[in-house]
């Protein structure tokens, strides 16, 4: 797949500003103040992901993506008219029906691990194809490569008390991922292992 390179830095640009205000929303739907997740730097990794599924003959026999949640705090993600995107809802697998101009945003296992459930990751997965190449492009919001970072990510206190007791214990972002990648994609385990 080509895509012109400042079309690429264009809508990165573009998504990063989605993703901001998106991060509004969710700490106002926290409760909390509009700037606190982009405070706390939930936006600042920012990874493009372009990819591309071409079509397979016996697409029972395969998978476009595995099961998994995806690791980081949100992704935002771009997919054509084919279609293969399915989510897990109650044990079933429901699919992502392709809606022209609009984008798919899933929570990640981060943004739930802070949020302390009041968000939850989304299990996903795509199914393979014998029709057409299918494209996507999914831009995750999350510091895997800022390895640098020594900010800890746990429950954030304003959402605990006596009721609400933290359910994950606290990790840095490069922790997190290492494990996640450990484990591998095929069903969402990498967070129950953080829990307490
Ligand atoms: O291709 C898609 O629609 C989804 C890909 C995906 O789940 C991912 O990159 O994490
Ligand atoms: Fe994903």
């Amino acid at each position: 797949m080509l895509i012109h390179s400042d079309a690429l830095f264009e809508y990165a640009e573009q998504v990063k500003n989605l993703g901001s205000t998106l991060f509004e929303l969710l700490s106002e739907a926290l409760g909390l103040k509009p700037s606190y997740l982009t405070d706390i730097e939930c936006n600042q990794g920012q990874i493009i992901l372009c990819h591309y599924y071409p079509p397979c003959p016996q697409p029972e026999l395969a998978i476009g993506t595995s099961r998994h949640s995806d690791s980081g705090f949100l992704t935002i993600l771009l997919q054509d008219e084919i279609g293969g995107l399915q989510i897990l809802r109650e044990d079933r697998w429901v699919d992502v029906t392709p809606t022209p101009g609009a984008f798919i945003v899933n929570i990640g296992d981060l943004l739930q691990l802070i949020s302390n459930d009041g968000f939850r990751s989304v299990e996903h997965r795509v199914v393979a194809k014998n029709t057409a190449p299918r494209v996507s492009i999914a831009c995750f919001f999350s510091t895997h490569f800022h390895p640098a970072s020594t900010r800890m990510y746990g429950p954030i206190k304003q959402l605990l008390s006596d009721e609400s007791p933290p359910l994950y214990r606290a990790t840095l972002v490069r922790d997190y991922i290492k494990h996640y990648y450990s484990i591998g994609l095929d069903a969402k385990t990498a967070i129950s292992d953080f829990q307490l």
